[in-house]
């Protein structure tokens, strides 16, 4: 592919993502070559790479194809004058450094690091920017995050250090990176003289090495231990990686005896990080420690609905049918980040090819993703989860017993085994203590109707349908 050919296919995307997108996301990509069916591009920021390949790959993948071009991949490559943001954890797959286990590993491999990646440009990082998007506006709150989100409000709020550090953790994107973002951007907007530095536990090691390397340890303590507020992102990274452990531990303490607050995020409860040194795990359980939780079908419903609402400028007049975003809150629980994956997609399907977001056009354009996000919910799940809603015991729910209090409920697990799992009339029923396959279709037939009749059934239904989704 040509220079001059990427140009004029840049200007059908500018059609298709926008003004908005184009400018950030598109138009700062530069075509380098294109060699065995990969289509090589220079990204400022390995963050950037990373967005774009989530979320605009299979739409220049599309043009490149509309073009006649035979590429079957894209790869995003940093350019190697580019300043530095923080590795996030969808970008560690391509870092070297997550080989480092030990001492010597630790303090060798920077310079064996491959040209054009983060490390040849540590001169050049500062703090770690902050991205904009990642705000206490833009952060749907609900019952998984709710104490989270609280705790970071507090503590943005920049008032005298309570509870210190603050430990945010919690499952991969559910919104660690997003909050650390948003406190630093108030703390900075209601204290503008603050220092506040953020930064990735990646980079933390970084320039730890850097700093002996170069004999600058004056240098380096000094400028950790002038902070006001220290953000050390995924800390779990420096878990196995002795002297790091042992300088961050000496940082922390710096800080807390100066009363200086500081923020930790990390994959997982501090105590359940392999490998991280005690002394360490005690200090950062001294604080508040807080977990976002998986995401409920509520808070991905929410986050749906804002960035449909966001999405309104960049794609004006495009329409989304109802049910569509019900069935993705659904269908895709795993994480955030594939939720806002899957939207940015469809909307740019939809944009592409001119039509209304609707079922139909959703399950063609996230086929894979649905696939991915497939969660097989078992008739034992079933089983358990309505014995528990209903009070009564799991052997009730399958044995024999025909009171109205156990068969009842038991319809209405052989129902939500109907809808929820593949599983066949007679499959079903030999799971009900091997009853017949007639006995199942009238259970079902029955919630069916009552479903229709009596509101308290099809509370009932819905609740546990949720339950079990979720
Ligand atoms: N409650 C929320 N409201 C709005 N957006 C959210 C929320 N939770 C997560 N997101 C979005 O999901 C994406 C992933 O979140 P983020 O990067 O903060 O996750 P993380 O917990 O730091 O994950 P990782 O462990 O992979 O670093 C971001 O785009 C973020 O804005």
């Amino acid at each position: 592919m040509t220079q001059e050919k990427w140009s004029q296919l840049r200007q059908r995307l500018l059609k298709t993502v926008g003004q908005n997108n184009y400018t950030t996301w598109i138009e700062p990509l530069e075509f380098d070559e294109l060699e065995g069916g990969v289509a090589v591009f220079h990204v400022p920021t390995n963050f950037m790479g990373n967005y774009v390949s989530q979320n605009f790959a299979d739409l220049i993948l599309h043009e490149l194809s509309l073009s006649g071009e035979p590429v079957q991949r894209l790869s995003f490559r940093v350019a190697a004058n580019s300043p530095v943001r923080p590795a996030r954890s969808a970008e560690r797959a391509e870092e070297p450094f997550q080989e480092l286990t030990d001492q010597h590993a630790e303090l060798e491999n920077p310079t064996q690091r491959a040209a054009g990646t983060v490390v040849n440009k540590m001169e050049t990082l500062q703090a770690a920017p902050l991205d904009p998007r990642f705000t206490f506006d833009s952060f749907v709150v609900g019952k998984p995050n709710e104490l989270a989100h609280a705790a970071a409000r507090r503590v943005a709020e920049g008032g005298p250090v309570t509870f210190n550090p603050l430990v945010l953790y919690g499952g991969v994107g559910l919104g660690k990176t997003h909050l650390m973002h948003a406190i630093a951007w108030e703390l900075t907007a209601r204290k503008p003289d603050l220092n506040v530095l953020y930064l990735s536990a990646e980079q933390f090691m970084y320039r730890f090495v850097q700093a002996l390397r170069e004999r600058r340890m004056m240098d380096f303590k000094h400028l950790f231990r002038s902070v006001d507020v220290l953000m050390v992102d995924d800390v779990q990274f420096i878990a196995g990686k002795g002297s790091t452990q042992e300088e961050f531990f000496h940082t922390f303490n710096a800080l807390v005896d100066q009363n200086k607050q500081i923020i930790i995020s990390a994959d997982r409860a501090p105590g359940e990080i392999k490998d991280l040194e005690d002394r360490v795990k005690s200090r950062l359980q001294c604080g508040l420690v807080v977990d976002l939780h998986p995401t409920d079908y509520e808070l991905r419903l929410g986050i749906l609905q804002t960035k449909v609402k966001q999405y309104g400028a960049t794609y004006p007049g495009l329409q989304i049918a109802d049910g569509v975003l019900e069935f993705l809150a659904h269908r895709i629980s795993t994480n955030v980040r594939v939720l806002e994956g899957a939207l940015t997609r469809l909307f740019a399907f939809a944009s592409l090819v001119g039509r209304e977001i609707d079922m139909d056009l959703t399950q063609d354009c996230l086929a894979d993703v649905l696939r991915a996000s497939e969660r097989k919910i078992t008739v034992e799940e079933i089983q358990r989860k309505v014995s528990d809603y209903y009070n009564i015991r799991m052997s009730d729910i399958i044995g024999p017993k025909r009171l109205r209090s156990f068969a009842r409920p038991r319809q209405v697990a052989m129902y939500l085994s109907k809808q929820l799992t593949s599983r066949s009339l007679p499959e079903i029923g030999r799971r009900f203590g091997g009853r017949d396959h007639t006995t199942v279709m009238h259970g079902v037939k029955r919630i069916e109707e009552l479903k229709q009749t009596d509101g308290q059934i099809a509370e009932d239904v819905e609740m546990l349908r949720r339950a079990l989704e979720a």
